[in-house]
């Protein structure tokens, strides 16, 4: 059997995967959530049974130790059958990495360098690539970069408007990212509809806990909402998404806030955390079936800029075939995909509210057979992509 050990290292978390390359068939699979949190933990599930322990796990090095024991302790043991490659999930690869790229020093090198891009993303990531490579120093380690999707994006909408020189020395410009997830969607999307990727114009919204929407055309990233950082954009569960770059001048010039504040602010203490106290969607509508007034308004903040986009990306497209809705929210909330919806009627979108309802972990339509576009919610699955483009890498 060729295994394949997915790394994914995320802001305050770790999430893993091993997968049987062959069948691609998940061997086992954990969570270390809340790193540097003091009651952090790690869940471990091995064929339908999920292994619980709290611990303090520190940073993303700690937790590399401790999913390895818990492959110790709950199998399948990775001494007697080592994975054959292990993909990382990387969050910035600048201009530099368009391809699934085989780590070496060099490579590291340049994820370091990127870290000034991406500083609550790529430190993480790279701790987790040092602890896989002495932990397994003789198996090819792969990088796939959230970034690299993206690369299609012309410059008309990567370049934003600022002095040339200021952006080129300080390599300022869109990158773009959930790229894994945004590719392997929207291929699912075709998969589902039986169409030819390369005929297919459509707009795929990732909202989970960070949040982005891009829209592809033939199967290439043509435009997406996260820039050079993964902050603007989208409402997401603590990030801001797009704010007047203006209001930051103003912040720092009369509430005394300096960097590390607006980076705190903008990062931690907005979104739908900051307008109404909850960061989880099911906790924000809990809020507002109990008639609170700032749950509501959040969430009309958070629903009106995804229309905004919609209606973007619509027309950068120059119309629209697939609409996509994947990631925590995008698979579980019927309320939100309808919302966002409601004024679509003029693109010609028609959701059926019986398909909309439906709760499943299989891709479904749920637009009307009738609707002028394909309205899908299609589960993602970035650690399956990692290990395809992975072991593709190394073949
Ligand atoms: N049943 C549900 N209804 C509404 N929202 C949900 C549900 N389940 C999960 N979510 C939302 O999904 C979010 C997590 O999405 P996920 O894609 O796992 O995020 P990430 O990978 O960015 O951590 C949660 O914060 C929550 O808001
Ligand atoms: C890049 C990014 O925002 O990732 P995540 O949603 O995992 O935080
Ligand atoms: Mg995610």
């Amino acid at each position: 059997m060729r295994a394949v050990l997915v790394i994914n290292s995320g802001s305050s978390s770790f999430k893993y995967q091993l997968i049987d390359s062959d069948s691609e068939q998940v061997l086992a699979s954990g969570l270390v959530e809340r790193i540097g949190d003091e009651n952090s933990g790690i869940t471990h599930t091995v064929e339908g049974t999920k292994h619980r322990r709290e611990l303090e796990i520190a940073d993303h090095t700690a937790g590399f130790a401790a999913m390895m024991d818990a492959f110790s302790e709950f199998g399948p043991s990775l001494q007697d059958d080592p994975p054959t490659v292990v993909g990382h999930r990387v969050v910035h690869g600048g201009q530099r990495f368009f391809e699934p790229t085989i780590i070496t020093d060099l490579v590291k090198i340049n994820i370091e360098d990127l870290s000034e891009l991406a500083p609550l993303h790529n430190p993480g990531g790279l701790q987790g690539i040092n602890a896989a490579q002495q932990q397994f120093p003789d198996i090819p380690h792969v990088a796939v970069f959230d970034t690299a999707f993206h690369q299609t994006i012309p410059a008309a909408a990567y370049t934003y408007a600022i002095d040339r020189a200021v952006a080129e020395r300080h390599r300022v410009r869109k990158y773009g990212f959930h790229g894994t997830s945004h590719q392997f969607v929207s291929g699912a999307a075709a998969t589902f509809l039986e169409r030819p990727l390369a005929d297919l114009r459509q707009i795929v919204f990732h909202l989970g806990n960070g949040a982005s929407v891009t829209a592809i055309d033939g199967g290439k990233s043509v435009e997406t909402s996260m820039g050079m950082t993964p902050i603007p954009g989208l409402v997401m569960g603590t990030r801001s998404g797009d704010v007047d770059p203006g209001v930051l001048l103003h912040l720092m010039r009369h509430a005394r806030m300096d960097v590390d504040d607006i980076d705190n602010l903008l990062n931690k203490r907005s979104g739908v955390l900051g307008l109404s106290g909850h960061t989880d969607m099911r906790d924000l509508s809990d809020a507002i079936d109990a008639g609170d007034d700032k749950a509501r308004e959040a969430f009309d903040v958070y629903i009106h800029r995804l229309r905004l986009y919609l209606g973007a990306y619509a027309s950068v497209l120059g119309g629209v075939d697939v609409i996509v809705f994947t990631a925590g929210v995008g698979e579980n909330s019927d309320v939100v995909r309808a919302a966002v919806l409601e004024k679509a009627g003029f693109l010609g979108v028609r959701i059926d509210p019986e398909r909309n309802a439906v709760r499943s972990h299989d891709a479904r339509r749920i637009s009307t057979d009738d609707s002028a576009i394909d309205v899908l919610v299609v589960p993602t699955n970035e650690e399956l992509e990692i290990a395809r483009q992975a072991v593709a890498a190394i073949s």
